[in-house]
């Protein structure tokens, strides 16, 4: 069978081709509204150009103290980002599609000299979505993008010329100051008996499976420098995803879709258990954790609900039958990595709006599941647990589910933290508190 095209309606960005190409917009009405939403507002397409470089050390490092710096990065690859060439905040219910567009447009209206041809090279665009319908979604493209992968670094310029390449350096990012953690025990209890009013819900067959949320402010001294944090949480968790974008950072372990070269992969995560740092215990505790029936029920949801959103868009499907335990160093989860072969000319951000919200983050069924957090969790969840990362000019790109999070304040002196738990038939409320504890974890250190 011939391998489905996966090239979106974005024009031939991504085949190897000389290294200066064009694409013509598609109307002219079309780049006239693009442009107007760059942030200068002039009308002219940007001008994107990615060059091979040495080296430049760690990613994080060279970021700017700015609340423009962007970040996603893996295991020491990935990308980072600063300045702001063009951007776009999505609103509604159809926020996913409209970002779509809108990167369509981008993407046609610019010029891409690509001389690296890696997934993040070239022309992109970082993201993150919120979790429901309500302001807060961003799509931006940076002026600065470094990136590493497999041995290989890069610069990308984007502008409205060719821009040089920059100077890179490294520096070292100011330690959060005077953290205090609000936590009062009144607020945990409320949130225990709000587990239990879903776990009777869910006894009543009103839903099967429901993802319940909270939060703890945390509070600084002095503006936050944000990369302190990413640091530590890209050493400490090099597994998973850490990403920054517009104040909102984090390291998820939860990849909700990748798009690349037409081959699709999710990484579903629902069912966990908390480390206790003896190995040996550990040990046992993830094998309890691969036969618990409560855990591989909430787990099985999520897959489900991954599976039945790709399969529309997706030939060859590998769904396993039983989880792995992914290891971390705060908890363990039960995880299925569910991978298609793309068979339409979706994008990565159809893909994003097809699954979001899986049952890792909403429930099962998934409207009366997000019914019921509207209505008992009481907490404006912003783009937690909602898409996070980053698209390419080809359609491709990665977006992982903004998990093990905070959102910064505008003013720099504030952060709130979010974790959440898969609620089912026999959760218990206070192994559930434990867990979100857990959960909370990765940033609440990474802050210290
Ligand atoms: C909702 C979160 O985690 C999800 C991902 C992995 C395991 C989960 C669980 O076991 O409940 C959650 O579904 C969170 O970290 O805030």
């Amino acid at each position: 069978m011939a391998p489905p095209s996966h090239a979106r309606p974005h024009g031939p960005h991504v085949r190897p081709v000389p290294p200066v190409h064009h694409v013509p917009s598609r109307c002219a009405s079309k780049v006239e509204r693009v442009s107007t939403l760059a942030t200068d507002g002039r009308a002219e397409p940007l001008v994107a150009r990615s060059r091979e470089i040495a080296d430049p050390g760690e990613l994080l490092a060279l970021l700017p103290s700015s609340p423009d710096a962007l970040a996603w990065v893996h295991g020491g690859d990935g990308i980072v980002g600063w300045g702001r060439a063009a951007s776009f905040a999505p609103d509604g219910d159809d926020r996913f599609d409209a970002a779509d567009d809108w990167w369509a447009e981008v993407v046609d209206a610019s010029v891409v000299r690509d001389e690296v041809e890696l997934p993040g090279s070239g022309l992109v665009a970082f993201g993150s979505f919120t979790f429901a319908d309500r302001p807060g979604s961003l799509l931006t493209v940076p002026e600065i993008v470094v990136g590493r992968r497999d041995g290989r670094c890069w610069v990308t310029t984007i502008g409205r010329s060719l821009g040089p390449v920059p100077e890179l350096s490294a520096s070292t990012p100011r330690d959060p100051a005077g953290v205090r953690f609000a936590d009062d025990p009144a607020r945990r209890e409320a949130w225990s008996a709000t587990v239990e009013k879903a776990v009777r819900r869910i006894q009543a067959d009103e839903l099967d499976k429901v993802v319940l949320a909270r939060s703890v402010d945390a509070r600084f001294d002095e503006p936050l420098d944000v990369r302190a944090p990413l640091g530590r949480l890209a050493s400490t968790y090099p597994s998973c995803w850490t990403f920054h974008v517009d104040g909102f950072f984090g390291s998820t372990p939860e990849m909700l879709v990748r798009l690349q070269g037409g081959l699709v992969t999710s990484r579903v995560l629902a069912g966990t258990i908390r480390r206790t740092g003896d190995d040996a215990r550990d040990l046992g505790l993830a094998a309890s954790l691969a036969r618990s029936s409560k855990d591989l029920e909430e787990h099985e949801y999520a897959v489900r609900s991954v599976a039945d959103a790709l399969a529309p868009h997706c030939t060859g499907m590998n769904v396993p039958e039983s989880p792995f335990v992914l290891h971390l160093p705060n908890v363990m989860h039960l995880a299925t990595d569910v991978t298609g072969v793309l068979r339409d000319d979706a994008g990565v951000l159809s893909l994003v709006a097809s699954l979001h919200p899986s049952a890792a983050v909403g429930g099962t069924p998934t409207a009366e599941a997000v019914r019921v957090i509207a209505e008992i969790e009481r907490l404006d969840r912003g783009r937690y647990a909602g898409p996070v990362g980053w698209i390419g000019a080809s359609g491709d790109g990665e977006w992982g589910i903004g998990l093990r999070s905070a959102q910064v304040r505008a003013d720099g002196r504030g952060a709130r933290l979010f974790a959440g738990c898969g609620i089912v038939a026999d959760s218990s409320p206070a192994d559930e508190l434990a867990e979100a504890d857990a959960k909370l974890i990765p940033v609440r250190d990474a802050l210290r």
